[in-house]
């Protein structure tokens, strides 16, 4: 029954605010059917028409529907026109328009405890908003992206206080700020400034930790080759502002450090060895197009606009996506086997923790 109300909801919508994308032409001349499942909602097209099906007709409807839908359904969006075919002899309707849906709007967490909340946790999954949590077996390398105040390091002391107990840590921390405070807290290995010594010295020296994790690597390569069902523990390399670290930074140091990350992110995940990394943006300055390519989980805080989003996503246009308003909000991407393609409109969790920590 709510399916049927959802499709005459959905036609009706269509019908309204399509207008001049199909020519004038309606569900009521029958030029156009939607279904309606758990998955999401089908634009049936009965053929030939008089209008174009092609990705600007995807995106008016996506539009039309996600607003419309809105907190009932979160309508994916996708880069370009998603076509099924559908299990009929009929040629006249034989393919449709598929918009994947999940279920409600995106839900923020908020946990009035962090450490009892850590402590309490039997599972080993990374709970990100109300109905999302990331499997850190399936992912390699993470990275947080946002404008200054966006909520970044917020965000970042999140993921160090919930990966503790799953993975070693080495952090590098340029600043010298929140997560050097979280390491002494945490007796986490940190490498920051130190005022005696040189830019490229300090990266000079977290070339030095990334070598070691490198060789790491090697070594676990070698076992699984011995063993294919080894079982190892993850190691996250966190390395906070990126973007700080190559800007006037002898260039043979720079190239190291880059050749490194590039290494570490290819060949890491079979070896349980993880990137996380953020930085106020992820242009070609701040890390090699390679690593970018292997990140599987990607956020994006605070402003989002074409702008913002075309480092992490390049093929997107977040012209439609429904941002929630407030701090540490934006997008996310998750890119594993489990999720389909999605950028989700994301609320960090919101937390409370001992005094003096952040
Ligand atoms: N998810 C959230 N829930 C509640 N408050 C948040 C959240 N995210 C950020 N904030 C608040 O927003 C403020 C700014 O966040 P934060 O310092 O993490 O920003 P930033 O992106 O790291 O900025 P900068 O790059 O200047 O260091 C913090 O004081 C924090 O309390």
């Amino acid at each position: 029954m709510a399916d049927e109300q959802d499709k005459a909801f959905i036609t009706q919508c269509l019908n309204m605010a399509l207008g001049s994308q199909t020519e004038g032409e309606t569900s009521y001349s029958n030029s156009f059917d939607v279904k309606v499942g758990k998955e999401g909602f089908l634009f049936i097209p009965r053929l030939p028409s008089s209008y174009v099906i092609d990705d600007a007709l995807y995106q008016k409807i996506f539009l039309i529907a996600n607003a419309a839908l809105y907190p009932r359904y979160t309508v994916l969006k996708q880069n370009s026109a998603y076509f099924i075919p559908l299990n009929t002899e009929d040629i006249h309707v034989q393919r449709a328009l598929f918009f994947p849906w999940k279920v409600g709007i995106s839900k923020r967490l908020v946990i009035s405890d962090l450490e009892q909340f850590v402590s309490a946790k039997t599972s080993r999954l990374i709970p990100i908003m109300e109905n999302l949590s990331l499997d850190y077996d399936k992912v390699t390398s993470m990275a947080i992206a946002g404008n200054s105040g966006s909520g970044k390091s917020y965000a970042l002391t999140y993921f160090l206080t919930l990966l503790k107990p799953i993975s070693e840590l080495i952090i590098v921390d340029p600043k010298f700020d929140s997560p050097s405070r979280w390491a002494k807290y945490h007796q986490v290995t940190v490498i920051h400034p130190k005022q005696n010594r040189s830019k490229s010295d300090f990266v000079s020296e977290i070339n030095e930790a990334l070598s070691q994790s490198l060789q790491l690597i090697y070594q676990r390569q070698a076992m699984l080759y011995e063993n294919p069902n080894q079982k190892f523990k993850h190691l996250t390399i966190v390395i906070d502002e990126v973007l700080a670290l190559s800007e006037g930074t002898n260039k043979a140091i720079k190239d190291a450090f880059f050749s490194l990350l590039s290494q570490i992110a290819l060949l890491g995940r079979a070896t349980k060895v993880h990137l996380l990394l953020v930085s106020q943006r992820f242009d070609y300055n701040s890390i090699p197009v390679s690593v970018r390519e292997q990140l599987n989980v990607n956020i994006q805080i605070g402003n989002i606009n074409h702008k913002t989003v075309q480092f992490l996503f390049p093929d997107l246009n977040p012209e439609g996506i429904v941002i929630p308003i407030g701090k540490g909000t934006g997008l996310i991407q998750i890119i594993d086997n489990e999720h389909p393609y999605q950028v989700l409109p994301l609320l960090c969790p919101t937390y409370y923790t001992k005094k003096g920590i952040l």
